[in-house]
């Protein structure tokens, strides 16, 4: 295997595939501010025991508010651009499960290049509950897919998941900060090999390794 991470001179515009594209300052803070709140919303949502008559109150006002923020809907597959003065452009869905700041249901998961790869803090709240007071398996799993697919996107490398591999050594708990952190391998023809952690208090607590198969454009 050929430990090498050097990308492709020109990475194709995914406008040219039909894409809407849009800039990270495209993105209203208005819009960053509300899906905040919506997160805050959703972790009241799972763990209020408030009187009956509140729930149906509640549920009213998040009726009307579902019809007036559908008023105007972005398209699904809209693609952030970001660009940074020392590196290439990066691509990622603007509403990403576990990165998109203006999706309510991600996180989010915020990556920055290091030396090596990609790091990021973040904190699952308990709405992301599996075990008691644990993290949910499976979102611990798409932590790691996401800073994976990133860290190989980062090195010039975007493509998909073929295989992933995690390991849970502890739990991850929640409403704590978390470190994530990828980095490519290596490659081999059009597979990128990555690999991350979670960490907590600086002790690891899953461990991902998975197979990135780059774009065929
Ligand atoms: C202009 C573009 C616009 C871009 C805009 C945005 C870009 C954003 C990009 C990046 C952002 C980072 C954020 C993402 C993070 C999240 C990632 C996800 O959640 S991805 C969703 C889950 N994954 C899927 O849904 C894949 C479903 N599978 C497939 O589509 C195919 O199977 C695919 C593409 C993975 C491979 O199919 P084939 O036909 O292209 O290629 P074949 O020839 O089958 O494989 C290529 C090599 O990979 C190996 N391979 C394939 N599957 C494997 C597996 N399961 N295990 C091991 N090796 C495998 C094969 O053996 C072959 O290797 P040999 O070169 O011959 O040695």
């Amino acid at each position: 295997m050929t430990v090498q991470t050097q990308p492709d001179a020109a990475l194709p515009d995914p406008a040219d595939f039909g894409f809407s594209v849009i800039a990270e300052d495209d993105l209203p803070p208005e819009l960053l501010a509300l899906a905040e709140q919506v997160r805050h919303l959703v972790e009241a949502v799972a763990h209020t025991d408030v009187e009956r008559e509140e729930l149906v109150a509640a549920r009213g006002m998040v009726e009307a508010l579902t019809e007036r923020l559908n008023a105007r809907r972005r398209d699904t597959t809209t693609v952030l651009k970001e660009e940074s003065p020392q590196a290439r452009a990066e691509y990622s869905t603007v509403i990403n499960a576990v990165s998109g700041d203006t999706n309510p249901a991600a996180p989010p998961l915020s990556l920055e290049r290091t030396d090596d790869g990609l790091r990021g803090e973040v904190t699952l709240s308990g709405a992301y509950q599996g075990p008691p007071g644990a993290a949910h398996g499976g979102w611990v799993a798409a932590l790691l897919d996401q800073a994976l697919g990133a860290a190989a996107g980062a090195a010039g490398m975007p493509g998909l998941t073929a295989n992933l591999n995690v390991d849970f050594h502890e739990i991850t708990p929640l409403n704590e900060p978390l470190s994530v952190e990828a980095r490519v391998t290596g490659t081999e023809r059009r597979k990128v090999f990555v690999s991350g952690e979670i960490r907590h208090n600086g002790q690891v607590t899953a461990t991902g390794t998975a197979i990135m198969v780059r774009l065929a454009l």
